[in-house]
């Protein structure tokens, strides 16, 4: 890496943890638990606002008013494996009774809780930017198969802070964080998203784990296969 970060912003699927954890074990968690959850929490207020996310997210007035037509609508996006805000927010409901059972704990690789240690002792400030929504990530996080993991963090962006391959989604991000965008390290598997970073400034790195799908060369990235190479 160049220059010593002051706050190192991290992807989840394919940064932290192995996308076939993502993949194989809480989508089809999600999926399995969609009808029910619809049932028991139509009229909810977490429901609600989801439900108007993914109406708005539709253009659809109508869809989140509908049952039969919302749960095709969520099947749709989870079929396509649309990254849409209202998706994965209603994921981030599903996952929260699974993740407090027990039945889901998320997987984090080796290296991951000791790089935090380290980074925190030298003072660099943590924090995710993922598809998944906030609420989400807070219980990814705090029910890691290495513990909770949460306090490492001072903030979580998803989403509705904007897309993950569109620069201006780093620029707010880096406004928010009232730092300067050359001053955050994003660490995350996608080019693409990677690019959109670099273009509004930021330090990046590109996770190049097991599991992770192949990239092409000439990317210009630093990459890295475990956080242990980061920072000095
Ligand atoms: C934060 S847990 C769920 C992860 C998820 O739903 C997802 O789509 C992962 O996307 P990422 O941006 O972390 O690669
Ligand atoms: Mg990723």
């Amino acid at each position: 890496m160049s220059d010593k970060p002051r706050g190192i912003l991290l992807d989840v699927e394919g940064t932290t943890s192995m996308v076939s954890y993502v993949y194989d074990v809480m989508f089809p968690f999600a999926r399995r638990g969609l009808g029910e959850y619809l049932d028991t929490n139509w009229d909810s207020d977490a429901l609600t606002e989801v439900r108007q996310q993914v109406a708005s997210d539709a253009k659809s007035t109508a869809l989140g008013c509908d049952r039969q037509a919302f749960e095709a609508e969520i099947v749709r996006l989870m079929d396509a494996d649309i990254k849409a805000t209202g998706l994965k927010q209603l994921q981030g409901l599903v996952w929260q009774a699974g993740f407090a059972s027990g039945e889901l704990v998320a997987h984090v690789f080796d290296d991951v809780p000791p790089a935090f240690e380290q980074w925190k002792s030298q003072g660099i400030d943590l924090r995710v930017y993922s598809s998944g929504s906030a609420h989400a990530q807070r219980l990814f996080f705090a029910h890691s198969k290495a513990g909770n993991l949460l306090g490492y963090f001072s903030g979580h962006y998803d989403t509705t802070i904007g897309p993950k391959r569109e620069a201006e989604s780093y620029e707010r991000i880096a406004k928010d964080w009232e730092l300067a965008p050359g001053e955050i390290l994003f660490l995350s598997d996608v080019v693409a998203e990677l690019d959109a970073a670099r273009e509004a400034g930021m330090q990046t790195g590109l996770c190049l784990r097991p599991g992770n799908a192949e990239v092409e060369p000439g990317h210009g990235h630093a990459e890295l296969q475990t956080f242990a190479e980061v920072v000095d």
